[in-house]
């Protein structure tokens, strides 16, 4: 109840909220951090029971409801990875209305496109210099090792293998001195499709009761996503990369600046996928000054200093 008036009053003074200036605006960055808080304290309370549903084997009581046995868990895991591919595939289909965000000199173009009652959706494309295989290798094999040449990254942690094609990945952003917004934490089911000349990377947020949101961290949800990498006709040495970014970064943070930062990390994440291939082989390194803006000495930014988010 609490929430919902705060967030009504909240909206009704947003035009009030974008005249604010110095401690007026950290009053109400105040509130929206307590509200972060109280959201949490709720969700630790039903989350006292830490129980771990992925390693269970047998089927349990549980409050009178028999738990899923771990196959009837891992076929929902494989299906929704398959159902959040699709969703996005669907977004990516749909080739009217989408806007022009971003065209760079090095062929990456970012397009973004309001979907109907939810938010902005990013749409990256780009011809990259490597196979399907490598990128597939790179993107989803070795996705554990994406923050070594990525330092917008700081973990990605394969929590499941579900099967040879869909894992259950716990992933942390760096927070890092470019990105405006704070460190965030995701917990997602990613589905791989592998064919002949192309690779579809599809991916969703999903929620596990033996990984609750952390305390000092927002867990925010990615997808319904998709990445999909063809090989170019004329040269399957090289792909055509498309990234539909699809995230709700939760938290208490404006539109606006959300709508910024998201293709902005989009270019990020090619830059450096870029330096990775250029790096070659299965040890791409990232340069030692890409290595020195990650991390946790990053200093805070916008987002950490107006509202205290950790
Ligand atoms: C803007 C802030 C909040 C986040 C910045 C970092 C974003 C861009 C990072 C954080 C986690 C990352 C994802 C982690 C894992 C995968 C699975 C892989 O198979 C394809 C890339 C993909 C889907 C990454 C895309 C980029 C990603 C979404």
């Amino acid at each position: 109840m609490l929430p919902a008036v705060v967030k009504l009053c909240c909206g009704i003074s947003y035009p009030h909220l974008r005249s604010m200036t110095g401690l007026q605006r950290t009053a109400v960055a105040v509130i929206g951090q307590e509200m972060t808080h109280l959201k949490r304290r709720g969700q630790i309370h039903n989350f006292v029971r830490m129980h771990s549903a992925l390693n269970q084997t047998e089927p349990k009581q549980r409050d009178m409801k028999p738990s899923p046995t771990k196959d009837q868990l891992f076929s929902s895991y494989v299906q929704q990875g398959q159902d959040a591919m699709q969703k996005a595939l669907d977004m990516l289909s749909k080739t009217e209305g989408w806007k022009t965000e971003i065209t760079e000199s090095n062929g990456v173009e970012i397009c973004s496109k309001v979907m109907a009652g939810t938010r902005k959706v990013f749409r990256l494309q780009v011809v990259l210099d490597a196979d399907v295989d490598e990128l597939y290798d790179i993107l989803f094999v070795r996705v554990e090792e994406m923050h070594q040449w990525n330092p917008s990254i700081q973990q990605v942690k394969i929590l499941q293998r579900v099967g040879p094609e869909t894992i259950i990945t716990h992933e942390v952003s760096a927070g890092t001195a470019g990105n405006l917004i704070g460190q965030r934490d995701f917990l997602s089911v990613r589905h791989s499709c592998r064919q002949r000349s192309c690779a579809y990377l599809g991916g969703a947020a999903i929620q596990l009761e033996s990984l609750p949101p952390q305390t000092g961290f927002v867990r925010a949800e990615d997808g319904p996503t998709c990445i999909i990498i063809e090989a170019l006709d004329e040269d399957s040495s090289r792909s055509r990369f498309t990234w539909l970014l699809n995230m709700d970064v939760k938290g208490w943070l404006p539109t606006s600046l959300v709508n910024q930062a998201l293709p902005r990390a989009q270019l990020d994440f090619t830059r450096h996928l870029r330096r990775r291939l250029a790096a070659g082989g299965a040890h791409g390194r990232p340069s030692p000054s890409d290595a020195h803006s990650a991390g946790a000495s990053a200093p805070p930014t916008e987002e950490r200093s107006m509202t205290g988010e950790r």
